[in-house]
């Protein structure tokens, strides 16, 4: 009786033993799957497939602890360093072709088809790869829907520009498909900016002026987090490769983008600055850059913009002159004046305000801040105040800028509110 009992037992547990058997074969195969696929998942987000740890030769930090924290912008940089290389074949094409078509913007700055097909371009690498976020472009499409003849001059140009590295074009997500397609990347530049989230701002040809003179011109991208920029990339194909080369008086009028010429700035918060030369291709191998000690303000070179109606060269030239410094100022367009004092070829920024009115556009400065911060400088307004680039597409709260290595920082803007307070 009791082994029949034991037996009846074994057998239950036997049962049991194939019930739970049984049901894991059908449970665990999606369980296991889904677990398999997060792995994936949180692989791909701490090592993206990224060709820029190949090319780049860990330009940023290279400590182990280090590599997963900044792993979070490393795509992000490597995007925009590609969408702002593959533009600059497109402006340098315009440059040389000398048919600069210019209209006339309401407000009458010059615009260029370089303008347009660069904008269409970035945008498009930009939304390939992160759909979601929105972009403060300086363009739209507007003229582009209204003229078929400008249209298709800028389509022609923007299909032309193909990165010469099948993997780096692909990063980017290969040519524009349609002339719609074109359309609506330029129009999706018209975020109204602000305080939250991920948003591009977008220069596709700073320094218009610049451009179409024949000087120094920047294709710049910015990523601000929460309005705060983060990541930088500026592009200037007539900047000499040399991060050492003096700034010559010639270096904003004569300019060109012959050999040993054309520098990829990029930078990311909290990671460093680096430099490279252009290419038509993949990234080149960058290098770390940082502003110059400057152990004697009195032998600072100063840039500012080749235009007296965007900064006062007036009161720039006040403000030299009571700091001690006797050399002439380096005149430039655009953000090259930033790339240009965050390697140390130059010193100072100032850009002291003409109008009481005027608001800058955050797309003239944003990837430039975030260079000079990381090369070791500090750049506020004219007043010291921090630049607040999440209140819009205007930095109305601030008035003109300044930008110097830190630690002559205080004593520059000591000198700057002493100007500008003797003509309140
Ligand atoms: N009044 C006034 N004050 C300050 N800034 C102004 C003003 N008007 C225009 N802009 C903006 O200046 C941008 C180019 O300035 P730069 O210093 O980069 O170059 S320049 O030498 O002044 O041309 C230029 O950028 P781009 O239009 O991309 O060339 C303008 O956005
Ligand atoms: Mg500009």
């Amino acid at each position: 009786m009791t082994s029949f009992f034991t037996q009846l037992h074994k057998k239950k547990i036997t049962l049991l033993s194939l019930i739970i058997l049984a049901t894991s074969f059908i449970l665990a195969p999606p369980f296991l799957s889904r677990s398999v696929s997060r792995l994936v998942q949180l692989k791909s987000h701490l090592y993206p497939s990224s060709a820029i740890q190949q090319k780049l030769r860990r330009p940023f930090n290279t400590t182990p602890n280090r590599y997963i924290a900044r792993m979070a912008y490393e795509n992000e940089l490597e995007v925009a360093l590609l969408a702002v290389q593959r533009a600059t074949l497109l402006t340098k094409s315009v440059f040389h072709s000398h048919s600069k078509g210019t209209l006339t913007k309401s407000d009458n700055s010059p615009v260029t088809i370089g303008d347009l097909g660069a904008q269409a371009l970035i945008i498009s690498s930009i939304k390939h790869v992160f759909p979601e976020d929105e972009v403060v472009g300086e363009e739209d499409a507007d003229d582009l829907r209204k003229d078929e003849a400008l249209r298709s001059l800028v389509w022609d140009l923007v299909q032309a520009a193909k990165l010469d590295d099948s993997a780096a074009e692909d990063k980017i997500g290969g040519p524009i498909k349609s002339v719609d397609a074109m359309l609506d990347s330029v129009d999706s530049g018209r975020s109204a900016g602000g305080r939250k989230g991920r948003i591009w701002a977008l220069d596709p040809i700073d320094g218009t002026k610049g451009f179409l003179r024949g000087g120094q011109y920047a294709v710049c991208l910015a990523l601000m987090i929460d309005g705060v920029p983060t990541v930088g990339v500026i592009g200037t194909p007539n900047l000499p490769v040399d991060d050492k080369a003096p700034l010559d008086a010639d270096i904003g009028a004569n300019a060109d983008d012959s050999d040993g010429k054309g520098v990829l700035f990029g930078a990311v918060k909290g990671e460093g600055a680096t430099s490279r030369p252009l290419s038509s291709g993949g990234l080149k191998e960058g290098s770390k850059i940082f502003m110059k000690p400057l152990n004697d303000i009195s032998q600072a070179t100063f840039c500012e913009s080749v235009e007296a109606g965007h900064s006062s060269h007036g009161d720039n030239a006040a403000i030299a002159s009571k700091l001690g410094i006797t050399k002439p100022s380096v005149r430039m367009d655009s953000q090259a004046k930033y790339g240009s004092i965050a390697r140390g070829a130059g010193d100072l920024y100032l850009r002291l305000p003409v109008s009481k009115t005027y608001q800058e556009k955050i797309w003239d400065h944003a990837a430039g801040v975030v260079i000079v911060q990381e090369a070791g400088g500090e750049v506020t307004d004219a007043w010291g105040k921090p630049l607040d680039f999440g209140i819009g597409r205007t930095l109305k709260d601030n008035k003109g800028v300044v930008a110097a290595p830190k630690g002559v920082f205080p004593r520059v803007i000591e000198v700057v509110k002493e100007v500008l307070g003797a003509k309140e």
